[in-house]
């Protein structure tokens, strides 16, 4: 290779060539005596380097230099060294198993035991070493006075082998009729002690030179086989599973990683443990897509310390930062470690169920959202029952999807009434028309003025329902059976605002009586509708839902936030942010949204509330949702509108119109009719005609009615199907009504 100068540089470039297989040689322009001289691989071609160098012109202590650090770094040389490694982890192994077998096992777990405080298990490891101690004696007793009574007995034996040899030469002298065959067995046992000194004689040079030699080859295997459990770390370095993508967590692995994480006590704790780091561990256990295991901390050592250094920790154990979760179990000086296998992070989860299956059944009370799968890789379900969720994240991490998901698949039950506001209105929602009976799409201020109408109706839904609540004497809020009723008043009402930092911020709105819509202050009316729905909505099925960007006191008012039950963040730019997502306690336990990946880890979010399943020990479960594209959630809708049937969608207004009162209508209705009786079936078209753009009389049906008029204590009668009322009834408990509700105010 000859290496040009670059372009616009004069100095000339010429490699050295030295005879024979010389390195090829380059100063970095300065003179040979004052640099560092490097070699053609550093090179790139068409870099500038120094001057041409004559090897014989150099130095002998750089010649000498450069011929020993190619000769250490050659593949050689490496090859060498690791074989050399086995040997040293051979013999440490060997050495340990020498110790262990002398008590050296005992001796390692109390100095653990004693590192990480835990003096009832030093007491028990010094019980067992005692008792060891105290069997390897008298086994060494006994066998010295067994050996004693062998040496005691040996005339003994000497007698009986000579009587024996003696008797069998006595038989072969008789059968040979040979007397001098009585001295052949001894003859014969001569021979045999002559012939093994000569073979001991031959054998023992060739012994001594192959002992060590396979003693050698013992270590070399025992090495080989154990290099994995070796702490070494330049052993460990040459060690061609350190490169392994995989990088198996082992206690090793991690004994070491903590070892060397830079906190002095800590390292000093295990170097103090020895080969026994590893009884600060947890057994390793297979967990997902990755491994987990509890660390008891040495004493001096705190959790908070271990998770300022996750990224040391995680790199230490050949993983990136967000592949290792460390969270605070409730074992007290312990934490948790959660190790992702490698790359497994970054492994899409595979597509929503209310993508794929179209037998995905909803059931508000009893059923689990199919959301995504835990880090673990377990599948991760959400009750929404009676829970007010709040989603926050950084702008375009998957906010919106993730909380159209939840909805999406809860529109599978058919008693679910969903109001929503959309106030980015880029069409995120618009499948929603059809199942929603309100849908606000858009960012303006009346958008804004409509949500907060939205959540106002609420507020005095919920208000009506307590009220009729109250009447019927039940003492727990509204049951599974009272709510599936027909006609019943009481179905979920899930109430969704995506984007709803723009309410809160929407000070500057302000109506006829100054009142703003936005801001934290009591008159705030976003602000105040979302307080009462938090108080009171959840006991009689009214919930709000709110996905929420970037939270910050002022668009996410304390009180809002922690007024959700199920919370969910995205990634996030802070810790700070992270508490106003989750709430203090989690994220100081460990949930740590502000950990995820920004861009990349979309779709993941940090989960805390009643409605998830939270490990015990854990503060948060992290699940990575599935997502579900907005083409997906449009065909998904249209699934649910077939199964539910077509519900006429309402534009939310920005200005508020009156409630309408189902018994003030009815009253105008039934007004100037004669006093015959009624058929319940009938007014509906009365109710119709009386209100036409009041959409729910166009569905409200004659036992709906009956319901309604019974919950106020109005007398009906049925007749097989057919339910009916006299007007004076209905007029007389109207009247009543009237009169308590002035009488309350
Ligand atoms: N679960 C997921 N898995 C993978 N990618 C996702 C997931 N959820 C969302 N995304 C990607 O993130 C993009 C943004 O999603 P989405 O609009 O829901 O974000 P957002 O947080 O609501 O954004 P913004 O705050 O700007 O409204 C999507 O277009 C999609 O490409």
């Amino acid at each position: 290779m000859t290496v040009e100068p670059m372009h616009g540089d004069e100095r000339k470039v010429i490699p050295l060539r030295r005879p024979g297989q010389a390195p090829r040689l380059f100063t970095d322009g300065d003179t040979p005596d004052e640099v560092e001289l490097f070699d053609e691989d550093d090179v790139l071609e068409g870099e500038v380097v120094g001057e041409e160098v004559e090897w014989e012109a150099l130095p002998v202590l750089h010649r000498a230099a450069v011929v020993v650090r190619e000769t250490v770094t050659s593949d050689a040389a490496r090859t060498a060294a690791r074989q050399a490694s086995y040997l040293v982890v051979g013999a440490s192994v060997a050495r340990r198993r020498w110790k262990d077998a002398r008590g050296g096992r005992y001796e390692r777990m109390m100095s653990a035991a004693e590192a990480v405080g835990d003096h009832e298990a030093v007491l028990k490891w010094a019980e067992l070493a005692a008792q060891s101690h105290a069997d390897r004696h008298a086994r060494r007793m006994e066998r010295a006075a067994n050996w004693g009574r062998h040496i005691e007995r040996l005339p003994l034996y000497a007698k009986g082998t000579a009587g024996t040899m003696g008797g069998l030469g006595v038989l072969l002298a008789v059968a040979e009729k040979d007397a001098a065959m009585v001295a052949a067995p001894f003859l014969a046992m001569a021979d045999v002690v002559q012939w093994a000194i000569h073979m001991v004689v031959i054998l023992w040079g060739p012994a001594l030179v192959t002992a060590p030699i396979v003693g050698l080859l013992a270590l070399w295997a025992t090495g080989r086989g154990n290099l994995a459990a070796s702490d070494i770390a330049w052993v460990q370095a040459l060690n061609p599973a350190a490169e392994d993508d995989e990088a198996p967590i082992t206690p090793s692995v991690v004994v070491t990683a903590l070892r060397d994480l830079g906190i002095p006590t800590l390292r000093k704790a295990i170097e103090a443990m020895g080969d026994a780091g590893a009884a600060m561990l947890s057994p390793i256990r297979i967990a997902g897509c990755g491994v987990e295991l509890d660390v008891t901390l040495p004493s001096g050592v705190s959790t908070e310390e271990i998770d300022k250094k996750r990224r040391k920790l995680a790199e230490n154990m050949a993983r990136h930062e967000y592949e290792l979760f460390i969270t605070i179990p409730a074992k007290a000086h312990t934490v948790r470690l959660w190790i992702a296998d490698s790359g497994a992070l970054d492994e899409p989860i595979g597509p929503s169920p209310l993508v794929t299956g179209t037998s995905v059944r909803a059931d508000y009370y009893r059923g689990r959202a199919p959301w995504g799968q835990t880090l673990r890789g377990d599948a991760a379900t959400v009750s929404v029952f009676q829970q007010h969720v709040l989603i926050t994240g950084k702008s375009n991490q998957g906010k919106t999807a993730s909380l159209r998901a939840l909805a999406l698949w809860l529109a599978l039950d058919p008693t679910v009434e969903f109001r929503i506001a959309d106030l980015k209105g880029v069409g995120d929602w618009r499948m929603f028309e059809g199942i929603a009976t309100e849908l606000t799409q858009g960012p303006a201020d009346k958008h804004i003025m409509a949500a907060t109408h939205m959540a106002e109706d609420a507020v005095e839904e919920m208000n009506r329902r307590i009220e009729a609540l109250k009447d019927s004497g039940a003492e727990e809020g509204v049951t599974r059976d009272m709510a599936r009723a027909a006609g019943s008043g009481f179905h979920p009402l899930v109430v969704i605002v995506d984007e709803a930092q723009k309410a809160y911020m929407a000070s500057h709105i302000k109506d006829e009586a100054g009142n703003p819509y936005g801001g934290k202050s009591s008159r705030s009316r976003y602000f105040k509708a979302v307080r009462e729905l938090h108080n009171q909505g959840r006991a009689v099925n009214v919930t709000l839902w709110q996905g929420t960007q970037d939270p910050t006191d002022e668009n996410l008012p304390k009180i809002a936030r922690e007024g959700a039950h199920l919370r969910a963040s995205l990634f996030l730019a802070t810790e700070s942010q992270a508490k106003m997502a989750l709430g203090e306690a989690p994220v100081d336990q460990g949930a740590a949204p502000h950990k995820l990946r920004d861009g990349i880890d979309l779709g993941t979010v940090v989960t805390v509330g009643p409605g998830v399943e939270i490990p015990r020990g854990q503060p948060s479960v992290t699940i990575r949702t599935h997502f579900v594209s907005g083409k997906e959630a449009a065909a998904a809708a249209e699934r649910v509108k077939k199964q539910r049937g077509l519900i006429a969608t309402r534009e939310g207004k920005a200005e508020k119109v009156a409630p309408r009162s189902l018994l003030a209508d009815l009253d105008e209705v039934l007004m100037g009719r004669s006093d015959d009786e009624v058929r319940l079936s009938h007014l509906p078209a009365l109710l119709s005609q009386h209100a036409p753009d009041h959409e729910p009389y166009r569905q409200i049906t004659g036992e709906q009615i009956a319901a309604t008029l019974k919950g106020y204590d109005i007398k009906v009668t049925k007749t097989g199907n057919v339910w009916r009322l006299m007007p004076a009834d209905f007029r007389a408990g109207f009247a009543r009504i009237t009169t308590e509700d002035f009488s309350q105010e």
